[in-house]
């Protein structure tokens, strides 16, 4: 495993600090229930989930289709509250949306009429409305050569492939230097050579940036490939996490070596098993 307690450059030559031991976790998720009224009656969708979560850590979250895995995660991003528990971030309550916590949908949610480069600048000059404008130029440049979409920053949303879009939405919210990257099924609608090549960069730039990540997936092989620890859902109503596992692959991760590993599969069918036998569920993921 790498060592997380050091000081280090990231590909933009900007320093930044891993997180070092610290008896408070960095994010924490405590004894949080969440219940919708509808018109049938209150429905308790998540029931005393409990998480925390390290600085720099990749999490990726599995489970069925509407046990709430989206409902945990804007949580995190202050989009919904808990309606008992806590959700802590570095001892403080989550109260709204802000920049420190910066989501990207499997939809991309880029403005269509602006440019790669013009939806990440209007991002980085909301946020830093003070800086030098030669600097948030800069900025914008730099996030979408770490993209390799150099080439590609005077493009509008219709002319570029659905990759290269969320690559400009992962630039875009990386570009605000959030505390935590929040991923909702990102790769969910591309192809499957697509999507091994854009969690490549992800790892890739995560491994220079260390932010925290967290990550809803429904594909057992990618959290495997990327994630530090799974965090398996029980279905809802009444969701649970029930298990966490660990996953042990040195970084960096080459995709073929781990694939030839023999506790991958043993870790692979552990994740099966607990989602399509001891958690099996009509509507599978
Ligand atoms: N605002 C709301 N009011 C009532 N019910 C809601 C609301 N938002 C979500 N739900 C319900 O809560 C449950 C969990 O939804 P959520 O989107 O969090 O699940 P999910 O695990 O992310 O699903 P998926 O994998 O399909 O995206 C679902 O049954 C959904 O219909």
């Amino acid at each position: 495993m790498q060592n997380r307690n050091s000081t280090a450059t990231n590909t933009l030559g900007k320093p930044f600090v891993a997180a070092t031991t610290s008896r408070r976790p960095f994010l924490e998720i405590k004894d949080v229930t969440k219940v919708y009224p509808t018109k049938k009656g209150p429905f308790t969708v998540l029931d005393g989930v409990n998480l925390n979560v390290e600085q720099g850590e990749f999490i990726c979250v599995i489970g069925h289709s509407g046990c709430g895995k989206s409902t945990l995660l804007n949580m995190v991003s202050g989009f919904n509250f808990p309606t008992s528990g806590q959700v802590l971030l570095e001892g403080e309550p989550i109260t709204k949306p802000g920049p420190d916590r910066m989501v990207v949908f499997q939809n991309y949610a880029l403005l269509p009429w602006r440019t790669a480069f013009e939806n990440i600048y209007l991002a980085v000059n909301a946020v830093y409305p003070n800086k030098p404008q030669a600097e948030k130029r800069a900025i914008v440049r730099d996030h979408l050569a770490m993209v390799g979409l150099a080439d590609a920053m005077e493009k509008k949303p219709m002319q570029m492939s659905g990759g290269m879009r969320q690559r400009v939405s992962i630039a875009r919210a990386l570009a605000i230097r959030p505390k935590v990257l929040i991923l909702d099924e990102p790769f969910g609608a591309l192809d499957a050579i697509t999507k091994e090549e854009l969690q490549e960069e992800l790892l890739k730039i995560w491994g220079d940036n260390r932010c925290t990540v967290l990550m809803i997936t429904h594909d057992i092989d990618e959290a495997l490939f990327l994630a530090d620890k799974l965090v398996m859902m029980t279905n809802g109503p009444h969701a649970k996490i029930g298990e966490v596992m660990e996953i042990p692959f040195s970084r960096p991760r080459d995709r073929s070596r781990i694939m030839e590993d023999p506790q991958y599969y043993q870790l692979r069918n552990y994740a099966l098993d607990f989602l399509f036998n001891r958690f099996a569920h009509d509507d599978v993921g």
